[in-house]
């Protein structure tokens, strides 16, 4: 007997949640889109026709759905990720910083019997930073340039009055540990700390980001050095059209880490 399909609920409709929205709902087999949150439902239900189920509150997704997908602006992180912890549901979030400032929420999964999937989102090389890890990693850092427009309203820049108009050469806007750079780049930084999380943790996982005006794509390289290997991988991303911060891969890692909870075959560490 074929077993139940998993049911979705995608909490925001932006570059990240629509596609991946829109993608369940074209047909991933095993899975369903079970319930969305946003804000304006004609606008969600313009973006995903022939969606017929229930719009509601980002706490309430947990209540019907198997996996709650996080998608939101990073100050709602926690509305949707709490009430799914709690209710026991697997939750994938994308703004990946805030975990960092809600570790708490890794122990009321534990307790709960939920579970935290990040996805490895806009980045490269977490399954063998995850590999390494089973040995000894020595360092792990990440150098981060982003098209300046990426940066602009980011609170570091804002806090420090750094103008990123008119750039004609490379800015390094900062240098130090990911837990010291996430805040000050909410909508940016999800990456160090998802690779911070796989690998050494936010304190030992250093970073630079730089507001390049030669580049058009948000690139990110990694550097690990460990007794298993020593490698060093570059993503350049496509940002996407609805949010220059944001990669165009970052929806399809989404739909690649919820396709491998029901695949009979899953590759990868
Ligand atoms: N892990 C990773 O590798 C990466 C993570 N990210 C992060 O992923 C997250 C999503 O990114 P992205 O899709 O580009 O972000 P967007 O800003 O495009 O989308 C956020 C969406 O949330 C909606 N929203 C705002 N408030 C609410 C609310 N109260 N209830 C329901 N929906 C609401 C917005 O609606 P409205 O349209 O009405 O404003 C918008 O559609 C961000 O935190 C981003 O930083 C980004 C890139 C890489
Ligand atoms: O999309 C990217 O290149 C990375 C990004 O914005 C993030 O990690 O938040």
């Amino acid at each position: 007997m074929a077993e139940r399909e998993l049911t979705v609920g995608v909490a925001g409709l932006g570059g990240v949640g629509a596609r991946v929205a829109q993608a369940l709902l074209a047909g991933i087999p095993g899975l369903a889109l079970g319930a969305i949150s946003v804000r304006d439902g004609a606008r969600a239900r313009a973006l995903l026709a022939g969606f017929e189920g229930p719009i509601v509150a980002p706490e309430a997704l947990g209540e019907t759905c198997d996996i709650v997908l996080e998608g939101l602006p990073p100050a709602l992180f926690r509305t949707v990720a709490e009430p799914a912890l709690d209710q026991g549901r697997t939750f994938m979030p994308l703004s990946v910083g805030q975990l960092l400032e809600h570790w708490d929420l890794v122990e009321r999964a534990r307790e709960r019997g939920a579970r935290i999937l990040v996805p490895t989102g806009a980045l490269i090389g977490l399954d063998a930073v995850r590999a390494a890890r089973e040995g000894t990693i020595e360092s792990v850092s990440m150098v981060t340039r982003k098209p300046p427009a990426g940066l602009a309203g980011a609170p570091h820049v804002v806090a420090n009055g750094i103008s990123l108009d008119g750039l004609s050469e490379p800015l390094l806007l900062f240098s130090g540990s990911v837990r010291e750079g996430v805040p000050g780049f909410p909508a940016n930084l999800n990456v160090a700390a998802a690779l911070s999380l796989a690998g050494i943790g936010p304190d030992r996982t250093r970073l630079e980001v730089w507001a390049d005006p030669g580049v058009t794509r948000n690139t990110h390289t990694i550097e690990v050095e460990a007794d298993a290997a020593r490698f060093t991988m570059t993503i350049e991303n496509v940002p996407s059209e609805t949010n220059p911060r944001t990669g165009r891969i970052t929806a399809l890692s989404a739909i690649a880490a919820l396709r491998r909870l029901v695949d009979p075959l899953v590759v990868g560490t």
